[in-house]
Parts: C-alpha cells; sequence; structure tokens
C-alpha cells in the first residue's frame, strides 16, 4: 500500500522528519526561509493526503478546493488567521494549532521586549557599537520603570496570562481585557478586569495579545491611541493587524505615547523603508515570539504528530474549531 503523501511548506531539520518517514512519504518545500511559491503549493495540494502550513501561507477555498484528498492541514502556529477555518470545516478538512507548548517561549519574548522598549536596550546596544559612548552623563539613555507600574493586557489567554506572570514577579498592577472575565487570573495573579478604554487610560503597558479576528482587527487606532498615557508604551507580540500602523506611528511622532515594542506587522517581512523603523522609540522584531530551538521543534512535533494522528483517523491533540 502507498504510504500517505504529506507537503511540508518549508525545510523542516531532517531530525524531526525522519521518525516520520517510516509512515508518510514526506516532501518539503526546499528553503527554510523562502515561502513556498504558490503555484507550487497549489499543485502539492493536489497530491497530498496532509499538508503542514506556515502562518504565511494563505489556506483559502482556493488551496482547499485543489487539496481534494487532503484530510488535515497542520498549522505551525497557535494563531490561525491564515486559515479560513469555516471553508475547510465545510470540506471536512481538519485543522490543527500548536497552543501551549510555545506560551511561556511567548511571555518570554513579550516581557523581554516590553523591557528593552521601555529600557531603551536596543538604542544603548547600539550607542555602545557604534562607539558614541565618551561619558557616563546622569540622564545617559534614561527609560521608564517597568517594576511597580501598570502592566495592561488585551487579549488574556494563554500567553497573556503567563505574561501576567512576569508582571507579577516585578510587582506591576496587572489590568487585562477579554470578551469574558477570567475568574482564575483574578485569583491567581490579583489581575482586574477593565473595559478596554479603562485599560488603556491606566495602563502604564498595553500589551496585545488578542488574535486576529474581524473584531480585534484595526483595534488599536488613533482614538485608542489618543487615550493611552503620553508615557504609555504599546507592545504588539499578537498579529499585526491588530494595530493601525499609520494611526501608531502618528501616536509617536506626535507624542501621544512613549514608545513601542513590535513583534509583528501589518505586512511581514516589514518593509526597510517603513516610517516605523525610522523611530527610535520604536523597537522591531521580526516575528520571533516563539523562536526558540526547543519551542520550534516541539511545535513541528506537535503538527507531524497531528498529522499522523488524523490519517490514522484518531483525533488530533490540538484541532481548531470555529
Ligand atoms: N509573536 C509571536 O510570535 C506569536 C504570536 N501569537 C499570537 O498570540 C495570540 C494569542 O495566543 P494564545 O494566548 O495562545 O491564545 P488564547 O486563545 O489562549 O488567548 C487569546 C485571548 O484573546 C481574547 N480575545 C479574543 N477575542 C478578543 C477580543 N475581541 N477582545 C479582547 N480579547 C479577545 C480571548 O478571550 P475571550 O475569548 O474571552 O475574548 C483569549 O483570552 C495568537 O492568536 C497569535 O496571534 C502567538 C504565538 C507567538
Ligand atoms: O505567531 C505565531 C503563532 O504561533 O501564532
Amino acid at each position: 500500500m502507498n504510504k500517505p503523501y504529506v507537503y511540508i511548506t518549508r525545510t523542516l531539520p531532517e531530525e524531526i522528519v525522519e521518525p516520520f518517514r517510516e509512515t508518510f512519504t514526506v516532501k518539503m518545500w526546499g528553503s527554510k526561509e523562502q515561502p513556498v511559491d504558490r503555484e507550487v503549493l497549489l499543485e502539492e495540494a493536489g497530491k497530498a493526503d496532509a499538508l503542514i502550513t506556515m502562518l504565511s501561507d494563505q489556506v483559502d477555498e482556493e488551496l482547499l478546493s485543489k487539496g481534494e484528498n487532503v484530510k488535515v492541514i497542520a498549522n505551525l502556529a497557535v494563531g490561525f488567521d491564515n486559515i479560513d477555518i469555516k471553508a475547510a470545516e465545510k470540506k471536512g478538512v481538519t485543522i490543527t494549532n500548536t497552543p501551549d507548548v510555545l506560551t511561556e517561549t511567548t511571555a518570554d519574548l513579550t516581557f523581554g521586549l516590553l523591557m528593552a522598549t521601555a529600557r531603551r536596550l536596543m538604542e544603548a546596544n547600539e550607542y555602545v557599537q557604534n562607539g558614541d559612548w565618551k561619558n557616563w552623563a546622569p540622564l545617559l539613555m534614561a527609560g521608564h520603570d517597568i517594576h511597580h507600574k501598570t502592566i495592561g493586557i488585551v487579549g488574556m489567554g494563554r500567553i497573556g496570562e503567563a505574561v501576567a506572570h512576569r508582571a507579577k514577579g516585578f510587582h506591576m498592577n496587572i489590568l487585562y481585557h477579554n470578551r469574558s472575565r477570567k475568574q482564575d487570573a483574578e485569583e491567581k495573579l490579583g489581575a482586574v478586569y477593565a473595559s478596554l478604554d479603562e485599560l488603556v487610560t491606566q495602563a502604564d503597558f498595553v500589551v496585545c495579545l488578542a488574535p486576529l479576528t474581524p473584531e480585534t482587527k484595526g483595534m488599536f487606532n488613533k482614538e485608542i491611541f489618543k487615550k493611552m498615557k503620553s508615557s504609555a508604551i504599546f507592545v504588539n507580540a499578537s498579529r499585526g493587524d491588530n494595530a493601525n500602523e499609520e494611526d501608531l506611528y502618528e501616536a509617536l511622532v506626535e507624542g501621544e505615547i512613549a514608545a513601542a515594542g513590535l513583534d509583528v506587522f501589518e505586512n511581514e517581512p516589514i518593509s526597510e523603508d517603513h516610517p516605523l523603523l525610522s523611530l527610535q522609540q520604536v523597537v522591531a522584531l521580526p516575528h520571533i515570539g516563539s523562536a526558540s530551538v526547543e519551542t520550534r521543534k516541539a511545535m513541528m512535533n506537535l503538527c507531524l504528530e497531528n498529522v499522523q494522528l488524523v490519517l490514522n483517523e484518531k483525533e488530533p491533540k490540538t484541532k481548531v474549531t470555529s
């Protein structure tokens, strides 16, 4: 009997894929960095029983209709805004993602980004490397305190809560905003529920960790930035589209907020001449929230395990539903 055919849209380490070659025929797009050509993906979908996709691949009706035999698509991310879940469900294709295994790693990065932005670490590093450091000065590279300040987390889910744990260690006051209250986070962490307006007016650090949905798209806009403190720092580690970048740029230039730490952008990779990158008070990272070697390997393994389970007519570990 022919082995099921699994197509992976990037080159993953052979040590991860190899154990699965006994049960599947695996083919991978030949680059670790470049996204798969759309035409190649459509063609491969036509031959595949399963796909492993990246967050940069659009899984839409066109792709689903080409993949006549595709039973499962495992997305190497917890976010699944690149996938038309309803269309997949209509076609009977199982979609899986990678929750939990990346939570702590992404929280580390989010809190690290908050710290780097508040304490101007990137600017200070560049200052030293450029040979500009000639003297010690009382206000040289002075930034903003983190400890005992107020953090406002929009999207207090798995990662949001893990960020709140870190914030608690820094004796921060924790506000959060979700569509529903999280009693456990309130009890364990002393987090206080707030409306979005209350949160953005009171927080020193506004951290977005909500998924990208029609409801959250552009939620950080001109009006919201205007409500923030002029000393506020905005951190976005969820999806770029949750913030309106033109409005963010204006808020930073007009001094309506103090700084921004961004791991995600409306268009990724962000172009090097993007206005946001011209601002010293912006720390920009290339979407590396979950990028530790350990976590990325765990995510890859989870995708492969989910594919194996579905192809063996079993429930996957982490199925996404609409
Ligand atoms: N930068 C990076 O590399 C990474 C980014 N991410 C991003 O982080 C996101 C969160 O991941 P994770 O914590 O695992 O997801 P969860 O689903 O656990 O958490 C998402 C939270 O957002 C809240 N939420 C949803 N809709 C809204 C809304 N309209 N307004 C306010 N809150 C809302 C949910 O609560 P409720 O339903 O009550 O509203 C939930 O608590 C991912 O979707 C992804 O986009 C994840 C990993 C790495
Ligand atoms: O952005 C990354 C994810 O896992 O979602």
